[in-house]
This record gives C-alpha cells, sequence and structure tokens, in this order.
C-alpha cells in the first residue's frame, strides 16, 4: 500500500490547444476512499483535467501525479478504471466475452461474480452489447470500468441513461468501492449526483478553480435559501422586493431564492395573510454553482484573468 495519502493531483497545472486556455494554475487532490466531484459549466476544462490525469495529454507546465507515480506509466494505467462518455465497447461482443476480455487487461481482477453484482448484469452477460438499452449498456460500461479492482475510477456522467432504480445501485455499488480505500473523480452535470456521493466538490470554470471543500461547505458559500409557501401572490410583485433572487410559481406553491430570507420571510407574511405551508431551507448545491458560475462570479474571473493575461504578455 503506498503511504501516500493522495491518489492523485495535479499541481500548478497548466494547459492551452493554441490559443485557448483550458487551465490556469489548477490544483485538484484526490483522496483515497473518497468521491472528489469536479463540477463546472460547458468549457470550463473537466475534460482536460480528467485528460490530463489519464495520461491521454501532457500538461504545459505544472505536475501531474496518478498513484505515486506518472499517469502514462504501465503499473499505474493498470490501477485505474475509466468510465467516460464515449465508451468505444465492440458491440458484436457478448458481455460476458467483454468482460473475460477487460478482466485479462489486470493483474488482480474483481470476480465475475462482483462485477455482475455492483454493476447489476444478472441476466445480461449472454446478450450482445450493441443489442443492450442505452441504461444497460451503462451499466456494462461501469462493469468494464470496476473489473480491475481499481485504486483511481474515473466517472463521467455515469448515470446518464440510467432509471432511478439503476441509478440508486450504482451509487450504492459507488460507496462500497469507496469504503474498500478506492478513490473517485465524479464528473457530472447532475448536481443531485454529486450532493449524493461526493465528499468533496471541486467548481471550475474558465480553468481555474472557483470553489472547493465538503458539499455543505460549498453550499455555505453561498448565502441564499429556498423560501416554498402556498400563497397567491404575483409572482412579479415578489420578484421585485428587495432580497429576492428569484421567484417561481409551480401551481399553488411559490419558490422563491433570497438572500438574506429573513426581510422576504417577514414581507411575505405581511403581504399574505392567507399564506401556509411556509418552509425556508438552505440553497442546495445547484443553486450554490449557479451563483458561484454565475454572470458575477464570471465578471470577476474574467477580470482577474484579463490581468493575468496581461501581466503575462
Ligand atoms: N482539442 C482541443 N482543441 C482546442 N480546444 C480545446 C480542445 N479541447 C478542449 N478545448 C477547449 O478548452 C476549453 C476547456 O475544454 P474542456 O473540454 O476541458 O471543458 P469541459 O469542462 O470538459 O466542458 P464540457 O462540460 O462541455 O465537456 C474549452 O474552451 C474548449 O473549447
Amino acid at each position: 500500500m503506498n503511504a501516500n495519502p493522495h491518489a492523485a493531483c495535479l499541481s500548478g497545472v497548466h494547459m492551452r490547444y493554441g490559443n485557448t486556455v483550458a487551465l490556469r494554475g489548477v490544483d485538484l487532490t484526490l483522496a483515497r476512499g473518497g468521491v472528489t466531484a469536479l463540477l463546472g459549466p460547458n468549457g470550463a476544462g473537466k475534460s482536460t483535467a480528467v485528460g490530463l490525469l489519464l495520461g491521454l495529454q501532457a500538461a504545459d507546465a505544472g505536475r501531474v501525479e496518478v498513484l505515486g507515480g506518472s499517469p502514462r506509466a504501465l503499473a499505474v494505467r493498470r490501477r485505474v478504471g475509466v468510465m467516460l462518455q464515449s465508451a468505444g465497447v465492440q458491440e458484436a461482443l457478448k458481455v460476458r466475452e467483454l468482460l473475460a476480455l477487460t478482466r485479462s487487461y489486470y493483474p488482480a481482477p474483481r470476480s465475475v461474480a462482483d462485477c455482475v453484482a455492483l454493476a447489476g448484469l444478472d441476466g445480461l452477460m449472454d446478450r450482445r452489447y450493441g443489442q443492450l438499452s442505452g441504461g444497460q449498456q451503462r451499466r456494462v460500461q461501469f462493469a468494464l470500468a470496476i473489473c480491475g479492482d481499481p485504486a483511481l475510477l474515473f466517472l463521467d456522467e455515469p448515470t446518464t441513461g440510467l432509471d432511478i432504480e439503476a441509478r440508486q445501485r450504482l451509487w450504492k455499488a459507488v460507496r462500497a468501492l469507496v469504503a474498500d480505500g478506492c478513490a473517485v473523480l465524479l464528473t457530472t452535470h447532475y448536481l443531485e449526483e454529486a450532493e449524493a456521493l461526493a465528499d468533496r466538490v471541486v467548481v471550475i470554470d474558465r480553468g481555474r478553480v472557483l470553489a472547493e471543500g465538503s458539499v455543505p461547505e460549498v453550499r455555505a458559500r453561498i448565502g441564499q435559501r429556498r423560501i416554498r409557501c402556498l400563497s397567491a401572490l404575483a409572482e412579479g410583485a415578489v420578484q421585485a422586493w428587495p432580497g429576492v433572487v428569484s421567484v417561481q410559481r409551480d401551481g399553488a406553491w411559490l419558490e422563491i431564492l433570497a438572500e438574506p430570507a429573513e426581510p422576504v420571510v417577514q414581507r411575505l407574511l405581511a403581504e399574505d395573510a392567507a399564506l401556509s405551508e411556509l418552509e425556508v431551507q438552505r440553497a442546495g448545491l445547484a443553486d450554490a454553482f449557479l451563483a458561484l458560475t454565475g454572470e458575477e462570479a464570471r465578471d470577476a474571473a474574467r477580470a482577474s484573468i484579463d490581468e493575468t493575461d496581461r501581466r503575462a504578455a
């Protein structure tokens, strides 16, 4: 067992494609036995960061270390599992054959029975991959990613196309792997998935880390609260109140995002005597993500990036 507490890290990594700067001094650490969710809008640099950790490309500057070595070393690659969006699986092969083939690449693969149980492949082993549904193919891809018993697992949007039961099952399997010491890097646009699985969340945008910490820590980065109540007040009127970030009507329900929440709650109660079922919650990870990567954060980041670029020129 490697004494290094980290499964992988990027330190001060810069990466550009021609004139496009994809990463601007990114630090990212993946802990053993933990799930790190890498979140960011389109073009933020997530795939680039994953590509560097997989050794698919080399950084222009900075350090990339995976399982104590280079991501390109064979001994390291044999301990890494990957489930990407574009799977490139041979469609004509049966699931049983795909699993046998992929297991053969690894020195100490997980047992077939464990792979079947963790990925939920019961009844699929003798089917050809190309004839499976999208959700079934996703489960096979998960099995292929974990069959080498990886110490580090990359999951890119793992539950896209899965029904609720299959999604819960995959989450349970990921938790079991993590409890066993596996490190997981999850990239997802489902904030609910990051909330359910991740110990740590790293939000990147325009090649920079904007926020990182546990899910509660990242949520706490914004003071917004979600207010929900049964009220007939007009959304347009509420939208104009100080502190109101957004208002949505869902039938008889009014849903308000506010910061600070207290004056908005007082005004709601003052203006609608019939108001009922009032709930106030801390904003979710999705709200925090939108606030962090929203226009204001974007403008601030852009200004600081322009300044850095000016100094570098
Ligand atoms: N091969 C490439 N050639 C040129 N530019 C690239 C290349 N790959 C990525 N980029 C650019 O680098 C930046 C970061 O892209 P990246 O694919 O890492 O983002 P991402 O966060 O994974 O986005 P998405 O959520 O859309 O997949 C973007 O501006 C993108 O256009």
